[in-house]
């Protein structure tokens, strides 16, 4: 698959002088077009600066970002973002299918041509009998789908989301994470998405990157190597799932496994010296059928 998003060396620094406050540092990564990619990392590490680079809202202090191959300066045409918060990224005075519509307008689109796609992008959702109500006549979790729908309509080159399950019930999640990963295969959408759950972005992603505390640069990017057919019970109880997400957690808390220090080599160099002459120690008493081990407790 191409590449759809190649982020090279990014930098992004708040403020300058002593108040300067460094949030993304030298982090570069890669999504192929039709991969679902999910960022993970502690709070405040620096994933929304991070994103909000991607997305073009501001300019990264160094490095680059480039969108199948054209470098990103300002918001790309192609490119949608979901929020968490639903209740204030939808307009409450539109009904949905015009909610869905309202990103098309400036898309060259007969008005007939934008209903359609509208609709298709409810259906997709599960949503297609609810086009004429308003979002505030909708559940949280039904409002979710609506922004999803309205992000999918414009059928962007990267779908950038944010948290986007984190404000909806447990069971809703579930169901709000089935639906991504099937329309995501159906329509072979990149996603790239970030989330604080770690078990989320394991069930999610096709990879998942894990990022250090601040500033955020990637500790690991990790293959997801579990079927494209997941199940919230199955999957989540898999060997293969409970190992990932034990190793993203560890990761989360300490970081990648630092080389050893030339001491703390010289001092394992030492163990292992000491383990050898134990042992033979030990079978040279089992030989003469010495009570060494007991003697030597
Ligand atoms: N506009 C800003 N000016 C100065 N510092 C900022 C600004 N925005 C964010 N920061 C700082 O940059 C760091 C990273 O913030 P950011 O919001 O990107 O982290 P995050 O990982 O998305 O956080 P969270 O997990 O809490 O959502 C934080 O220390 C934050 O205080």
């Amino acid at each position: 698959m191409p590449t759809m998003l190649e982020v090279t060396g990014l930098n992004h620094r708040y403020g300058k002088g002593d108040g300067a406050h460094v949030a993304v540092r030298e982090l570069s990564f890669s999504v192929d077009a039709g991969e679902l990619a999910c960022i993970v990392g502690p709070s405040g590490c620096g994933k929304s600066t991070l994103l909000r680079c991607i997305a073009g809202l501001i300019p990264p202090t160094g490095g680059s970002v480039r969108l199948h191959g054209d470098e990103v300066s300002g918001v790309p045409d192609d490119l949608a973002v979901v929020f968490q918060d639903y209740s204030r990224s939808l307009f409450p005075w539109l009904t949905v299918a015009r909610n869905v519509e309202f990103p098309l307008r400036w898309r060259k689109l007969s008005k007939q041509e934008r209903a359609e796609r509208a609709q298709e992008a409810l259906d997709a959702v599960g949503l297609s009998g609810v086009g004429k109500k308003f979002p505030w006549q909708l559940s949280g979790g039904m409002q979710q789908r609506v922004s999803i729908a309205r992000a999918l309509a414009s059928k962007p080159a990267l779908l950038i989301m944010d948290e986007p399950f984190a404000s909806v019930d447990a069971q809703t999640r579930f169901e709000l994470e089935d639906l991504l990963r099937r329309v995501q295969r159906e329509q072979q959408s990149t996603i790239l998405l970030v989330t604080h759950d770690i078990d989320e972005s394991v069930y999610l992603g096709d990879r998942v990157l894990v990022l250090s505390k601040s500033p955020a640069t990637i500790v690991a990017d990790l293959a997801v190597d579990l079927p494209a057919e997941r199940d919230q019970i199955a999957t989540r109880e898999s060997a293969k799932f409970v190992t990932l997400r034990g190793e993203v957690a560890r990761l989360l808390q300490t970081g990648p496994a630092a080389p050893a220090t030339t001491e703390e080599a010289s001092d394992e160099v030492t163990a292992a010296a000491d383990a050898a002459e134990w042992a033979a120690t030990e079978e040279e008493a089992a030989e003469t059928g010495g009570a060494t081990k007991e003697a030597r407790h």
